[in-house]
């Protein structure tokens, strides 16, 4: 933990808390596997959330960053400030009182991309507010606040993106429970994702899902995810690469996503482990176990995927950090 030194009460420096991207479903495990990631450039995916001293009687947000421009203009409508009510009340059940802030936004993540949007916003700011008051609410309340402003905006509680963002490294989240797992990831794996520059909303990609599965499917995915976490803790990465298969969402979720078919084709031609979407779309991953071979698929999607100048792709590590203090 990095807090600062002051103590709540006195706090006059900025706090700056950064919560990274992540993939929601790694293909295997829909709504309950989430992984964090940090490009190897070093470029910063992930929202920043600033808090300062309060100068009004009220919650003041500004938003600022690439992406502020995709935002509703009203900071009510502001997933942050809506964390900040949540904070505030939940402090205020547990008699602390807490004097609103003003908050600076760095939206750095693209909204509807599939990369933990939403969840980066919450993340940075819950635990931003949290450090801020000296940590008021333990890990479990902090997490179950987290959920909550997550699935108030993508229209159901999954902690894919809330854990891995939160704590960093791939996570086990089983639906409708709390708890969450840290799991391994192959060290030689680079994760290749590419946003192509379009929204696809998280509450629209889940609403074409079927709601029930055929035994056989459901059979299948409950051995591919076993398989899938053998093959991670027993290093075999060859098979746990084969594991990912996504069986619940892709099926349905694949004809929202132009050019998905073509781009894994492509990348699986040229030595891509694996091809999936991330979280709900419209970004796609792709792994790689060489350096050479990730830099080619990057450069391939950034041609071909990207339908929209704003479009990127990023060559990443696992990031093991999660939520964290900047300067
Ligand atoms: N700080 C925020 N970050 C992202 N989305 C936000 C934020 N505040 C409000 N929203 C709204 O929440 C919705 C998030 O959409 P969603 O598809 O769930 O994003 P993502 O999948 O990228 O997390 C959008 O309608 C967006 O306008
Ligand atoms: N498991 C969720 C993940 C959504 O991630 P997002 O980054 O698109 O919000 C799903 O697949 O719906």
């Amino acid at each position: 933990m990095n807090a600062s030194a002051e103590s709540p009460e006195m706090r006059t420096t900025p706090l700056k808390v950064f919560a990274p991207a992540s993939i929601g479903n790694v293909s295997v495990g829909f709504d309950a596997l989430g992984l964090a990631l940090a490009p190897l450039d070093g470029t910063l995916l992930g929202d920043v959330v600033e808090l300062r001293p309060g100068t009004g009687s009220d919650w003041n947000l500004d938003v600022t960053g690439p992406f502020s421009d995709k935002l509703p203009p009203d900071p009510e409508a502001n997933i942050v400030t809506a964390c900040c009510r949540l904070f505030a009340e939940t402090a205020a059940e547990r008699g602390i009182p807490v004097a609103p802030l003003d908050l600076t936004l760095d939206k750095r993540l693209p909204i509807g991309s599939g990369l933990g949007s939403s969840a980066s916003s919450v993340v940075a700011a819950l635990e931003g507010l949290n450090r801020w008051y000296g940590n008021p609410l333990g890990s479990r309340d902090l997490f179950r606040l987290m959920a909550e402003a997550e699935g108030r905006i993508s229209g159901a509680v999954h902690l894919d993106n809330i854990a891995p963002c939160l704590y960093g490294g791939l996570r086990l989240c089983p639906p409708g429970g709390q708890a969450e797992y840290a799991l391994p990831w192959p060290a030689r794996w680079q994760t290749v994702v590419c946003w192509p520059g379009t929204e696809l909303v998280t509450r629209e990609a889940r609403s074409v899902l079927p709601e029930s599965l055929p035994r056989a499917t459901a059979v299948q995915h409950a051995a591919q995810f076993a398989q899938f976490v053998h093959a991670l803790y027993t290093g075999k990465t060859g098979l746990a690469a084969a594991s990912m298969v996504d069986l619940i969402a892709e099926p349905s979720r694949r004809r929202l996503l132009a050019g998905f078919d073509d781009a894994r084709e492509a990348l699986l031609g040229r030595g891509a482990l694996t091809v999936g979407i991330s979280g709900s779309g419209p970004t796609l991953f792709a792994i790689a176990d060489d350096s050479d071979v990730a830099a080619e698929l990057a450069a391939w999607l950034r041609r071909e995927y990207c339908a929209t100048d704003r479009g990127f792709a990023h060559v990443c590590r696992v990031d093991l950090g999660g939520a964290r203090s900047i300067d």
